[in-house]
């Protein structure tokens, strides 16, 4: 479903033959995924992704790199780009920009249950301690420029009641966090869903897709994880998963009093820019590939509940 490019096996050979990775034994399309053509491939060596880039901004894939090669060299958990014998991780193939990965062990958590949760606000407060000092530069493309330029497309399809609240939102933002960048800055994943995780059982087999990675407030990236992996159905926040993952976070980075004052309004923010990503998606720029949509009305929900209720105390911790 989603092997949008198809390779043979020559061809895959052949681009094995420019790395120290072994001889291909199998290659296997891999049905997830929704903007990559991905593959297994195993080789007489060792278990390894292929992944295709058929979309995006190919420019911006050296950052990703880097990125990764970055974490990867300070022990994260995260699938560090295989490098070639002249250095490079970055190939052609099949006309597409290339990148092969190790595999990664484990299944994408549906329900994550308490110990995940810990694994990984864990793995977020330690990325953002070494992700603090990344020397790279890309900045955040779902920031609240961005919100501010892109939510005027999807108004005409709302309702009066929710073009009320989108605006409304959106005006409160610029007012609470305007162009002052007082926040902790360094690296994000930008997109930490539960199907951008594998666990294998409790213990985190790594962090993938990255190619929402960028600099900016490390409290954005955060707040999407707990909009996501801490969420009941009705949008409302679960305070044990909340708490399991905002300990173990900040047992390795506390939270500073800025980003206790802008933790509620930045739950709201990342709520709503998948509110927004989602409506786009589904009204203004479809993908060219028959792939179903994620529901934008999730994030309205949770939107909505954050605003009912506002967030959860943040947890205590002495480090
Ligand atoms: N390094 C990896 N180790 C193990 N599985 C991976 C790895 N990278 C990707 N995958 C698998 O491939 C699927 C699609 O990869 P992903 O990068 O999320 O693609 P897309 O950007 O198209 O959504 C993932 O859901 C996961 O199952
Ligand atoms: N995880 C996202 C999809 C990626 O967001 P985008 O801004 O890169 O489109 C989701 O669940 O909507």
């Amino acid at each position: 479903m989603a092997v949008f490019t198809p390779l043979t096996q020559p061809q895959v050979v052949e681009f094995l033959s420019r790395f120290d990775a072994g001889a291909l034994v199998s290659l296997e399309g891999v049905p997830a995924g929704t903007e990559n053509t991905t593959f297994f491939v195993t080789t007489n060596r060792r278990a390894l992704v292929l992944t295709l880039f058929e979309q995006g901004e190919h420019e911006e894939l050296p950052f990703f790199v880097e990125l990764l090669d970055y974490l990867d060299e300070h022990r994260l958990p995260v699938p560090g780009p295989l490098h070639d014998r002249n250095g490079d991780a970055l190939h052609t193939l099949a006309g597409k920009p290339a990148l092969l990965f190790p595999k990664l062990p484990g299944q994408h958590p549906k329900a994550p249950n308490l110990a995940q949760c810990h694994e990984l606000g864990d793995t977020l407060g330690h990325m953002h301690v070494v992700s603090r000092h990344f020397p790279g530069h890309r900045p955040n493309p779902r920031d609240l420029h961005w919100l501010l330029l892109m939510h005027h497309k999807v108004l005409v399809y709302l309702s009066p009641e929710d073009q009320t609240l989108m605006k409304d939102e959106v005006e409160t933002y610029q007012g609470f966090f305007g162009d002052a960048t007082t926040l902790p800055q360094g690296a994000l994943h930008g997109d930490l869903f539960r199907d951008n995780t594998l666990f294998d059982g409790d213990r985190l087999g790594g962090l993938i897709d990255f190619y929402n990675g960028c600099t900016g407030d490390l409290l954005f990236d955060l707040a999407i994880v707990i909009n996501d992996w801490a969420t009941e159905a009705d949008g409302r926040l679960d305070p044990a998963r909340h708490d399991a993952i905002l300990v173990a976070y900040q047992a390795r980075r506390s939270l500073t009093v800025a980003e206790r004052d802008a933790w509620p309004m930045m739950l709201r923010l990342t709520a709503l820019r998948y509110w927004l990503s989602r409506l786009l998606v589904v009204y203004v720029d479809p993908p060219a590939h028959d792939l179903t949509p994620h529901d934008p009305d999730r994030f309205r929900t949770i939107l909505k509940a954050r605003l009912e209720d506002g967030a959860l105390p943040l947890p205590e911790v002495s480090q």
